[in-house]
Formats: C-alpha cells, structure tokens, sequence
C-alpha cells in the first residue's frame, strides 16, 4: 500500500493546495494531509480550525486523510509508514528551500524520499499568506480558495474590524 503525506501550515487551504491534494490522492493508496501545529508562529486559524477546513473541502476524496501534528515532519512520517513526502512547487523560487529540506529529511529518513508536484500554472501565484493579505483589505478572494473557506476567512477579518 503506497501512502504520502503532504505537509504544510495550510493557514488557511488555498485552491492552489487543493489542486495538488487532489492530483495527489491520484498517485497513492492513502494521502495523508499533515497540518504543521508550529508553536512558534501565530496563525490566523488554530489547528483545529484548519484541521477542519481541510476535513470539509477533502471529504470529496476517499484516499485522504487529515492529520495534524507538532515537530519533525521526518518522525510523523515515520510513524505512519509513509513512502513519501509530497510537496507542490510553484515556482524556482521555491525550489531552493524545498531542496534543502529534501535532502534534510532524506538523511534523517533514508526509506521516505520527497516528490515534487508542479503548481498548476493558474496557481502559480497563490499563497496563504496573499489570501490573508486581500481579505484584510476586504478583496474578492473567491478565486483562490475553496467556497467553504471564504467566509471563514472573512469572519476573522470583520471580527478585528469590529
Ligand atoms: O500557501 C503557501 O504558502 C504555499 C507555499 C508553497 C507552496 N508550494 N505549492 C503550493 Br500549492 C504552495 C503554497
């Protein structure tokens, strides 16, 4: 049984993550989707928030699982069995980064290698943090993450607001 995991903040799932969870679950038995609880950033959504983002805009794909989980990616991996770690990128600029972190986990899990997914080119541009920026200034960001999620980011900037 081929598993992944497909680890990342999703604070909050961009359209551009869905797109590579969905193309993911394709290449796989099971996906796991792991969401990072990193205590040392602030987030705008808890782990839980986010957890259960994920859990409604994935329930369409049977193969995927959502998870969240606190420190080493590498030790998570390991502990579900995972063959693989399964990262999008978008641009070159990502890649620099991705490779280190690659070559990281490779050495610290010699049995999980990293698979790279390019962005699909309308995604190219997309990031959680963007989203966050336009909906603080109240911008039109339905075309960058799922239905479900809009008014959920909404509500955390018109409650700041109030
Ligand atoms: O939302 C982000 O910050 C972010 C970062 C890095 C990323 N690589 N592929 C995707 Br989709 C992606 C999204």
């Amino acid at each position: 049984m081929k598993k992944a995991i497909y680890p990342g903040s999703f604070d909050p799932v961009t359209l551009g993550h869905l797109d590579i969870i969905e193309r993911s679950a394709k290449l796989v038995d099971h996906l796991i989707v792991g969401v990072l609880n990193n205590k040392a950033k602030t987030p705008l959504f808890s782990v839980d928030e986010r957890v259960n983002m994920l859990k409604e805009v994935t329930k369409h794909i049977p193969n995927v699982e959502v998870l969240s989980f606190s420190g080493l990616l590498v030790e998570f991996a390991k502990e579900h069995e995972v063959n693989a770690i399964i990262r999008g990128l978008r641009a070159v600029t990502d890649f620099e980064y991705e490779l280190a972190m690659s070559q990281t986990n490779k050495v610290a899990a010699p049995s999980i290698d990293t698979v790279f997914l390019n962005t699909s080119l309308e995604y190219a541009y997309l990031s959680s943090s963007i989203v966050k920026e336009m909906a603080m200034y109240h911008g039109d960001i339905s075309k960058f993450v799922p239905e479900y999620v809009i008014d959920k980011v909404n509500e955390k900037y018109n409650a700041s607001n109030n």
